[in-house]
């Protein structure tokens, strides 16, 4: 488990004070994956530094399962990093080293013994499923491939958290699902706690348990997937689940729907035309299962003699969350 209390991480910018990281409080329970999104300049790196200590918090507190890491010596600093396996955007292997050889060097780093490495080395590429590759340089390897050698790696020194900084974002679709389905099924089979920054929703609703959106140093909005979505007016959800764009009704009242879990599934609509004597147009919809729940994001023309406070009033009673939007 991590919990990050109160990080707040401050730079001087000649006369300025630049907060980078504002009152940053976030606990991630092992065996969870963990998104943090935001712009550029949200404090994403900044948050990665301060986690990894290669940069200090100016104040709060990092905690690994139970252990400080922000209380530790400079001199302890080197051991204590070794309880966070890092994944970058590009795995940054050595080129003249093979496969093996990359995923054994944070290993020889700390004087492993040589049958220890070895045995550790086959163990770590048959997890991420690269046992014919151990001799492979770099340069024989695809994105994908070099990537799983760089998770290898991050998790030679047994890590409790694995930080992934932008992960897939180098990636193509197909491999980005690979790579995806493997931190995935490694988080389960390690029982790892693990924070993922990235700037694709998709990985947020491919992996993520839960989510932060991080803007302006500040997490301002939190939670499991499933709350977020449901979130009235909260930005996460509609990034997560956009509507189409480019779809224009024909000047009747619009709204649009939220429907969560079993009313997602509920003939909510048809029940709507039959008791409002409404026409009922879908201008844009999506349906989608998120953290384990089913949502349907719906933009609704509603044509009823009746009014139209009545019909939100129906529909909010039936669980749907409504928004008149036009
Ligand atoms: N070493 C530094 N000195 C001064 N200011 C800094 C330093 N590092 C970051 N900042 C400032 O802190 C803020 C957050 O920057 P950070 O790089 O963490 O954002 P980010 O979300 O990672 O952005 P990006 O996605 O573009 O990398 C920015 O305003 C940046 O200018």
């Amino acid at each position: 488990m991590i919990t990050v209390t109160n990080l707040r991480k401050t730079y001087r910018q000649g006369e300025r004070t630049v907060t980078a990281l504002d009152d940053v409080t976030l606990s991630v329970p092992k065996g969870s994956i963990h998104g943090i999104v935001g712009h550029s300049g949200a404090g994403k790196s900044t948050l990665v530094r301060c986690l990894t200590l290669l940069d200090r918090p100016t104040s709060g507190a990092v905690v690994i399962d139970g252990r400080e890491l922000t209380a530790v010596r400079d001199s302890e600093v080197r051991t204590a990093r070794r309880r966070i396996g890092m994944v970058f955007q590009h795995a940054n292997l050595m080129d003249s080293r093979t496969a093996a050889q990359n995923v054994a060097h944070p290993l020889e780093l700390v004087k492993t013994p040589k049958t220890d490495v070895n045995r550790k080395v086959a163990e770590l590429l048959s997890l991420v499923g690269l046992t014919e590759f151990a001799d492979a340089y770099p340069s024989q390897l695809s994105g994908g491939q070099k990537q799983r050698v760089g998770i290898a790696r991050a998790l030679a020194s047994d890590p409790d958290v694995l930080l992934c900084d932008e992960p897939t974002s180098a990636l193509d679709p197909a491999t980005t699902e690979d790579i995806l389905t493997l931190i995935r099924s490694l988080t389960h089979t390690l029982n790892l706690t693990v924070l993922v920054i990235t700037h694709e929703m998709h990985v947020v609703k491919r992996i993520c348990d839960s989510v932060s959106l991080l803007e302006r140093g500040r997490i301002i909005e939190h939670g499991p997937l499933r709350e977020v979505v449901s979130q009235r007016g909260g930005s996460l959800g509609r990034s997560l689940m956009p509507l189409p764009a480019g779809t224009v009704g024909e000047g009747l009242p619009e709204l649009e729907l939220l429907l969560v879990g079993d009313t997602a599934s509920a003939p909510v609509l048809s029940e709507l035309t039959r008791r409002f004597d409404a026409n009922v147009n879908v201008i844009a919809g999506t349906v989608e299962t998120l953290g384990g729940s089913r949502f349907g994001r719906l933009r609704v023309e509603v044509d009823s003699p009746r009014p139209l406070s009545e019909i939100t009033a129906y529909l909010e009673g039936a669980g749907v969350h409504v928004e008149v939007a036009a």
